[in-house]
């Protein structure tokens, strides 16, 4: 006890603050989400998202290489469906000439040992802008799960290195698995977004794929009906628990920054690796903050991403992978 424990000994200098220091930020920690759009020569700034953009397929190869140069293996990929594709059951996830499969190979192209992972997930193929297929106002279970199994293998196919369901139906990881299993692709693994709440920090996400649920009569207008409800704790290990019996390779806990007592639940309780989103309410808040001088945006960045790790995260989905990675270069 003090005066004999006197903790500030060991803050006196940097030196002796790095001798202790116990968690690290290195730019393997990231994984980079990236939003693709058809056309050529596009880079368009998401409204919400200040400074983070849409890429088209030619200036994707670009940005891949540049984030491999930084150090990050790894991007999360996102495609904006055009208008005129979209329908109830996602047919159009599921063709092979389709964005994502062009995209996965245009990631693979630039940069081959890049791990690329892919969203699987129908709201933005969806009409309705849910993850799932509608009847009667209602999302269907297995029928979902069915379309995102072959969503994952037509991903598969195109060369992803893990899938990454986003959906929340019940099963999906058990029929995934089996399907890619049987169709020989053994070695595609799956990152479960397995702790995935229904929460209001996804806004700036949906512009930026143009994916909200819509508004129309027999339509729910959120997602609670799959996503967690924010109040939950002990759900989350259940929720985990099953996709990792099921077959996931990787859990994923999101939101990141309200959800860090959700993240250190699950470390303590799984031996799978964990990824953390955190997710575009998250950086538009940082953003707009600091734009207006009320927070210190290098600081706060690399504070969140540390206390993210600390929580018992194994790496990040962030949109500030790239920006971090040069600051901690
Ligand atoms: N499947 C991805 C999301 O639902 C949202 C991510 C974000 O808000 O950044
Ligand atoms: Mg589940």
């Amino acid at each position: 006890m003090f005066p004999l424990n006197r903790n500030r000994r060991l803050r006196t200098n940097e030196a002796m603050r790095s001798l202790v220091r116990e968690n690290f930020l290195t730019p393997n920690d990231f994984q980079a989400p990236l939003f693709i759009v058809e056309g050529k020569n596009k880079k368009e700034e998401i409204a919400s998202m200040p400074g983070y953009y849409r890429f088209s397929l030619d200036l994707l190869q670009e940005e891949v290489k540049e984030l491999w140069s930084l150090g990050i293996k790894s991007v999360l990929l996102f495609v904006k469906v055009e208008e005129n594709l979209k329908d109830n059951q996602g047919k159009e996830a599921v063709n092979p000439d389709g964005l994502m499969q062009r995209a996965i190979k245009t990631v693979k192209d630039a940069v081959p040992e890049m791990v690329v992972m892919t969203d699987v997930a129908l709201d933005p193929y969806s009409m309705y802008g849910h993850d799932g297929i509608i009847e009667n106002g209602k999302i269907l279970n297995d029928e979902s799960v069915q379309a995102l199994a072959q969503m994952a293998l037509s991903h598969a196919k195109a060369g992803a290195d893990l899938v990454a369901p986003s959906d929340m139906m019940d099963g999906r990881i058990l029929i995934m698995r089996q399907l890619l299993e049987q169709e020989g692709f053994i070695n595609t693994g799956i990152m479960s977004y397995s702790a995935k709440y229904a929460s209001a920090f996804y806004g700036p996400f949906r512009d930026a794929l143009d994916s909200a649920p819509v508004d129309a009569q027999n339509i729910p207008k959120d997602k609670k009906t799959y996503q967690m409800d924010p109040a939950n704790r002990d759900e989350a290990i259940k929720e985990t628990l099953m996709d990792i019996e099921e077959g996931a390779d990787i859990v994923m806990i999101k939101p990141g920054l309200c959800y860090l007592d959700i993240v250190r639940d699950i470390k303590n309780t799984v031996n799978v690796p964990i990824s953390v989103y955190q997710v575009s309410g998250e950086y538009a808040m940082i953003k707009a903050a600091s734009e207006k001088g009320w927070l210190d945006h290098d600081t706060v960045v690399l504070e969140q991403l540390t206390a993210i790790k600390r929580a018992g995260a194994d790496f990040v989905a962030t949109y500030f992978a790239k920006h971090a990675a040069k600051l901690i270069s």
